[in-house]
């Protein structure tokens, strides 16, 4: 019996095409919304336009929005998985968002394309094809929000978008995708060891996030209390590591509760309380930093603006990031 999945769009190149004068813009109408067709043979397909937007436009209150829809849609039929079309730029944070905020077995999948639609070599077509015979595989549950493009099934805590333009441009640094495509088959090689969920009903705090660098001065630290940001993710040097320079100002914002979370600027390797010297992460440690683990800044920075929104109990971000 064919399964039912939920199409879901969100705009991004690959809801867009190119203008005689070669840009690259939405249309009123979505090219994507003509193509169902092509997924008939694998699935029943119930579509559905969330937004069509850009994927620089979307925000963590798309974001939300996506996942309430998604739940309501699963509470309300008999939904086998879930597909959803997005922009790359801000994908792997809207797969993150998902991650976290959802605990369904079904499968989530995103996909987009580095191409548009009437581009020579779209490949938004390709990408949605494989997304659904993804989503409709039994071996995609229970395997947390993955991300497909290319031939490849990534997890979306791993993904990260890598190239400016090439179509290879989603791939998991130090882990790997989790899964192959080949055209008859689906080969998933690993599978996530632990999940996180954390129940959020609003966003009502701000998270900031601030890259460091040689020279960095504190006056940007200053700049986050000052606005009063509820959190700040550092990109910090090597092992989590920053210039003393803005040590003082990482203390005041600890000082003031406001949680200050590392992750490092290199995309191999854990950032974690290493260095003992001035501004080194054993340091940062001690006065009360927390080491994020295992992922990059932007999704450290949606995971601090869900645990610091999340309904209830407030959480022990510590434990949290581990
Ligand atoms: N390839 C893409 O989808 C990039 C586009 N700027 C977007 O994220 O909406």
């Amino acid at each position: 019996m064919k399964k039912t999945i939920l199409l879901i769009h969100t705009g991004g190149t690959i809801s867009m095409a190119m203008t005689d004068e070669g840009a690259v813009i939405p249309n009123k109408e979505n090219p994507l919304m003509k193509e169902s067709n092509k997924l008939d043979t694998l699935a029943t397909i119930i579509e559905m336009e969330a937004f069509n937007l850009p994927s620089p436009h979307i925000t963590p209150k798309e974001m939300l929005k996506l996942r309430n829809l998604i739940i309501e849609k699963v509470s309300e039929e008999q939904i086998d998985g879930i597909v959803i079309t997005h922009g790359t730029d801000t994908l792997e944070e809207t797969a993150y968002f998902l991650e976290l905020t959802t605990d369904l077995s079904i499968p989530i999948v995103l996909t987009g394309a580095m191409r548009s639609s009437n581009e020579l070599g779209a490949d938004g077509i390709y990408n949605l094809v494989e997304a659904v015979r993804v989503a409709v595989d039994q071996e995609a549950r229970e395997k947390g929000v993955l991300v497909v493009m290319n031939d490849e099934v990534h997890l979306a805590v791993n993904t990260t978008k890598t190239s400016t333009s090439s179509v290879n441009t989603f791939q998991s640094p130090q882990y790997g995708p989790i899964g192959l495509i080949t055209k008859t088959r689906i080969l998933f090689h690993h599978a996530p060891i632990r999940r996180q969920y954390v129940d959020i009903h609003a966003l009502s705090k701000r998270v900031a996030m601030l890259k460091v660098y040689a020279g960095m001065e504190v006056d940007l630290l200053e700049v986050v209390l000052a606005c009063k940001y509820d959190g700040v993710v550092l990109e910090g040097l090597g092992q989590g590591n920053v210039p003393p320079s803005v040590v003082k100002g990482i203390e005041s914002l600890i000082e003031r509760g406001i949680p200050v979370v590392l992750v490092s600027r290199c995309f191999n390797g854990i950032a974690e309380g290493v260095y003992g010297y001035v501004g080194g992460g054993k340091m940062l440690e001690d006065l009360g930093a927390i080491f994020a683990t295992g992922i990059n800044g932007q999704k450290a920075r949606l995971k601090l603006l869900i645990g610091l929104n999340k309904t209830g109990t407030p959480l022990d971000l510590k434990e949290f990031f581990m």
